[in-house]
């Protein structure tokens, strides 16, 4: 599994501790930061990680910003990302499962990094189950190539 990380300034500190949560988990990763000091913009992390994601050089993607939005929000632009905003752990099962997310989007100023992390182990280790959720993704899918 080949995972990107991304964050803006407001997700900087929640995404050096993923970063570590992922090195735990043995799971292979690359970081396009920011490394800033001051204030970045979303989309110029959150846009070139979707796209990373949905051209199939990555399993999954992870995109932190304050609030998670503007990160989402950016990701769901690119053909191919079914990025999820999620808080808590029943979504991030079910986002999996259900929606064949294939990106995580998470608030650094929403949640602490003890859930985020329950979050992302979540979020690695469940599967799309397909069968009845099958239609409703592809429909989303074949929206956007229209
Ligand atoms: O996009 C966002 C909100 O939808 C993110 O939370 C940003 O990190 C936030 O807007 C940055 O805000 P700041 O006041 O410029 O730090």
């Amino acid at each position: 599994m080949r995972v990107i990380l991304a964050s803006d300034h407001g997700g900087q500190n929640l995404r050096e501790d993923i970063a570590n949560l992922l090195e735990e988990m043995n799971v292979e990763f690359e970081d396009i930061g920011c490394d800033c000091e001051g204030s970045v913009d979303y989309p110029d992390y959150g846009i070139p990680a979707a796209e990373r994601v949905a051209s199939g050089e990555f399993d999954y993607g992870i995109v932190i910003c304050g609030t998670g939005i503007g990160m989402s929000i950016s990701a769901n632009k690119v053909k191919g990302a079914r990025c999820a905003l999620v808080h808590d752990v029943f979504s991030a099962k079910a986002t999996r499962q259900h929606n064949d997310a294939n990106i995580l989007a998470m608030g650094e100023r929403v949640i602490g990094p003890g859930l985020a992390r329950e979050i992302v182990t979540t979020f690695l280790s469940e599967s799309y189950e397909g069968g009845r959720h099958a239609n409703r993704v592809e429909k989303m899918m074949a929206y956007e190539n229209q």
